[in-house]
């Protein structure tokens, strides 16, 4: 019942479909021993939970933690609003393919757009990521409008950071404008791993995502909602959603609007192979792009000659078969080209996954060495969205840590 609007509406849509479903159970499968492989040789990595870390592409509700999301599914089952024993399977089904994981966001949405909801999930997604020393996270998220409970993309967004604010466990910077004032904030060092006595401390940044089904109009409303919260950390604007809906063209203008006005862009690029979309999407040169998987020979090297920055997201590619298994995934050709990119989850808790677990993943496959993946994780800050000053700070997180990891016994 919830899967009406996964409806697909043009044969190119249902085309690809189609190919990724029959090719979905040898993907698994493939995928299943891969996986184990990795997790085998990735065993003695621990020191990785303790490295900071950079998060630049992590959707909210795509963060939200399974036991939430069960715990919500339950009460609205229990208020009669969802069948509870239809949509439990749904939730702790572990492979999906790309049309399932969009069914699965249908139900969470469902389930979490409430605004007392939407604010649990964003405190409880900060102190994960906060939990595995995750320094510098810009958070995405769709603002979505429910009349019927009175939500509008305004309160959604404040109910969002209302989250921020009930953030407990963790030292929270989430505004240019009273960082600067806060004692917490840049006069504390973030977090040392060595020194466990000191508060870990997380910069929080947001990204306003468009949600390809949505109309121009929408699109515009967002934008605008994202230029008045700049003050609140509002920093950019994704374009995501199922990629075999809508069409990019629709928010060309406000993209560009949100372009001129100061704000940054990130668009979901290459997740299917849609030739003029991935061209065109090159051709308005993004500050950075999320996943780049089926670009051809031509975009790639097109990609890496405008230097754009890719978001790679190795658990959701080969969850999702967008990439068909991992030791073919582009990311060893970027890192061997050290074209910029940085490691990011996606969808940590759809998922199941960790930004320490992707570092873990990309370090036993590739073959990276602990050095060279201190300095993919450190050059991760060249990339964010943030001003000078939070750069700065995060590169002296980075030196300290190094510094103290290459050079001292301080033992991970
Ligand atoms: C199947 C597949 C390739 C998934 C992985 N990658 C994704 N691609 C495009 N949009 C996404 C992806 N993961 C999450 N989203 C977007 O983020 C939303 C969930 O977070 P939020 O409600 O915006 O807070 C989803 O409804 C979807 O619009
Ligand atoms: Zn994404």
């Amino acid at each position: 019942m919830f899967f009406d609007r996964m409806d697909s509406n043009s044969r190119e849509s249902r085309l690809i479909i189609a190919i990724q479903s029959q090719s979905a159970h040898f993907l698994e499968l493939r995928g299943v021993k891969k996986e184990r492989e990795v997790a085998r040789k990735g065993k003695n990595m621990e020191w990785l939970e303790s490295m900071p870390k950079v998060e630049l592409h992590a959707h909210l509700n795509g963060s939200i933690r399974n036991s939430t999301l069960l715990e919500l599914a339950r009460n609205l089952g229990d208020e009669g609003d969802i069948e509870f024993s239809e949509v439990e399977h749904v939730i702790l089904k572990d492979d999906r393919s790309l049309v399932e994981v969009f069914k699965l966001f249908d139900l969470i949405h469902v389930v979490t757009t409430d605004h007392e909801a939407i604010t649990r999930i964003t405190k409880e997604v900060i102190e994960d990521f906060a939990s595995e020393n995750v320094v510098y996270i810009e958070l995405r998220t769709t603002p979505k409008r429910n009349d019927k409970i009175g939500m509008s993309k305004r309160s959604y967004m404040e109910a969002v950071m209302q989250g921020v604010k009930a953030v407990t466990t963790v030292d929270v910077c989430f505004s240019p404008q009273t960082e600067q004032l806060t004692s917490s904030c840049h006069s504390r060092p973030i977090h040392e791993p060595c020194n466990d006595d000191l508060r870990k401390k997380i910069y929080v940044r947001f990204l306003l995502s468009i949600d390809r089904r949505e109309s121009a109009a929408s699109a515009m409303e967002t934008v605008d909602l994202a230029l008045g919260m700049r003050e609140m950390g509002v920093v950019g604007i994704d374009l995501s959603g199922n990629p075999t809906k809508g069409e990019w063209v629709t928010f060309i203008p406000a993209l560009e609007y949100a372009r001129k006005q100061g704000l940054k862009i990130s668009l979901h690029c290459g997740e299917v192979p849609n030739r003029t979309e991935i061209n065109g999407m090159l051709d308005f040169h993004p500050d950075r792009v999320g996943h780049a998987c089926c670009l051809n020979d031509a975009e790639f090297e097109c990609l890496k000659t405008l230097k754009i920055p890719v978001e790679i997201c190795l658990t959701s590619n080969i969850r999702t078969g967008t990439i068909s298994s991992i030791d073919i995934h582009h990311f060893a050709d970027l890192h061997r080209d050290k074209h910029p990119m940085v490691l990011c989850t996606d969808d940590a808790g759809v998922f199941s996954t960790s930004l320490s677990g992707e570092y873990k993943i990309a370090a036993s496959t590739f073959g990276i060495k602990r050095e060279e993946v201190y300095r993919l994780a450190s050059d991760a800050v060249h990339f964010i969205f943030a001003d000078d000053g939070v750069k700065t700070e995060l590169r002296n997180t980075f030196m300290a840590f190094i510094k103290q990891n290459l050079f001292s016994d301080c033992d991970h």
